[in-house]
């Protein structure tokens, strides 16, 4: 397969060795810093697209993609408020993957947060907050990986209609907590606690190499695929 990378930087790299050992080829690197500005023209020779860049470049580069009917796989955090835009396209004919966390650890660590949020539900002892902890480049807080967890939360609880970046008292919102701290790849954790006693299920990543062997598996997944596609769709969960 011939794979773009747009976004050469922690992940892009990462990316590239996992990609380059399941003996895939890499046609295209673009970053801001190789002065490449990506084009159409670019990826007409590519089998898939895979985008790690930040917030403000990421949803330029999709069009871009679209616009050579090149499907991509995005990781990138901190966009979605361009979403329905996205699925949009999606719906037109356009292939687009996409995941907040793309390792298998942290989708299993999803369902484990809905799962133990329904047996909480009918319990008003328990209250939940979450906390997340990043290397200090992060661009974007609350991490994309803690808003999935907390959605998690909010679609599973009667009493959590909403997350809020600082602690609240208040019974409607969940508290995420936000860290940054030297090169922490990505630590998550849940906790539901009551007068007496606490629970907490933590996700903590060792390296970035999980993320990066995610998003490979799902650019093999995506050739030749129209629509809008997650880990759900990749893992069968
Ligand atoms: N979904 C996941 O599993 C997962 C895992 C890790 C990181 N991320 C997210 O991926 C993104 C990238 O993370 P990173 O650690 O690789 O960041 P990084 O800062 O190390 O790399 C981003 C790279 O993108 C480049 N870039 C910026 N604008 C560009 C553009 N318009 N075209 C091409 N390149 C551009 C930058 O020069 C930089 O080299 C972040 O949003 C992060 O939150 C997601
Ligand atoms: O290093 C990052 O940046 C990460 N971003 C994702 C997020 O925002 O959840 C995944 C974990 C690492």
């Amino acid at each position: 397969m011939r794979i773009a990378l747009i976004g050469y930087g922690k992940m892009g790299k990462e990316i590239e060795q996992i990609a380059r050992n399941r003996g895939h080829e890499i046609g295209l690197i673009i970053d801001q810093d190789n002065q490449k500005d990506l084009n159409a023209d670019q990826l007409k020779d590519i089998d898939v697209a895979i985008e790690f860049t930040n917030p403000e470049s990421a949803y330029g580069n999709y069009q871009i993609c679209f616009e050579a009917k090149v499907p991509v796989v995005s990781g990138t955090t901190g966009w979605l408020d361009k979403m329905d835009l996205v699925k949009e396209k999606c719906n037109a004919g356009d292939g687009f993957f996409y995941a907040s966390n793309f390792s298998l650890g942290v989708n299993l660590f999803f369902e484990l947060n809905k799962k133990l949020t329904k047996l909480m539900a009918p319990f008003e002892e328990y209250n939940a907050d979450m906390e997340e902890i990043h290397h200090i480049h992060k661009l974007d807080s609350p991490s994309g990986t803690a808003i999935t967890l907390a959605e998690g939360i909010i679609d599973n609880h009667p009493k959590k209609d909403k997350w809020i970046e600082a602690t609240s008292m208040k019974e409607d919102e969940l508290s995420i907590l936000a860290k940054r701290h030297g090169a922490v790849p990505g630590t998550h954790s849940v906790t539901w606690h009551s007068e007496v006693d606490e629970i907490t299920i933590q996700h903590l990543a060792y390296s970035r190499k999980g993320f990066a062997l995610g998003a490979v598996l799902a650019a093999e997944f995506m050739p030749k695929k129209e629509g809008f596609f997650g880990m759900k769709d990749l893992l069968n969960l």
